[in-house]
């Protein structure tokens, strides 16, 4: 018996009205980097990063034992049409993180995942394995981890959310455009910066 190398995770921002409005902006095919995105639509980003920040962050943390950075360039929004598709073949996000190999992926689906469209499938031992994501859900998996785009057509817009631990000295990702999660008595709140500079985003309306 294997363990399996992702978790699935609810992430309710990944919510219809985005999926519009990121289906608007992409060609069925297309991609983006998520950084480019929350510059193009703010009103969007914004809402997305705070879905990370309550959602998701919290494990990444817990897995790093400190605060997670996520880079907001690490990520990018695809679109994969049932005609055009860009199928990644085995891989690993290695790469993404450098470093000491410490980092996480959070892969976000604002559709249904796995059957009727293309999700992400996993080498577990020597079997090849294809999770169902729901719509409004994330797959969490390390970087170490093979895997690559589920061959089988339909529509599907994702996006990945990359995380590494705040203390990696890597100068790309310290200078990168970052979010991190700042926790306070009573909440959090999240700081976005870059080159050093550091802003506070208000939390979307409710
Ligand atoms: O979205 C895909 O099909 C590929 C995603 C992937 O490889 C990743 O998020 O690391
Ligand atoms: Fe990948």
């Amino acid at each position: 018996m294997h363990t399996m190398p992702f978790t699935v995770l609810p992430f309710p921002s990944a919510t219809p009205d985005i999926r519009q409005v990121v289906a608007g902006l992409l060609q069925p095919g297309g991609k983006m980097s998520f950084a480019r995105f929350c510059h193009a639509r703010r009103d969007v980003g914004i809402p997305l990063i705070f879905g990370y920040a309550q959602a998701l962050a919290h494990h990444a943390e817990t897995l790093f034992g400190e605060p997670a950075i996520m880079g907001l360039p690490a990520g990018t929004l695809r679109y994969h049409g049932s005609e055009q598709a860009d199928f990644a073949p085995w891989h690993t996000d290695a790469w993404f993180f450098r470093g000491d190999g410490r980092g996480l992926t959070f892969w976000v689906t604002f559709d249904d995942a796995g059957e009727t469209a293309p999700g992400v499938e996993f080498q577990v031992g020597d079997r090849t394995v294809s999770p169902r994501v729901p719509a409004g859900h994330a797959l969490m998996f390390g970087p170490h981890v093979r895997h690559r785009t589920q061959t089988i057509h339909g529509d599907r817009i994702s996006v990945e959310f990359r995380c590494v631990p705040a203390s990696m000295r890597v100068a790309e990702w310290q200078n990168m455009l970052q979010a991190r999660v700042d926790r306070t008595g009573d909440g959090c709140r999240v700081a976005i910066s870059a080159q050093g500079r550091t802003q506070y985003l208000d939390p979307p309306e409710a």
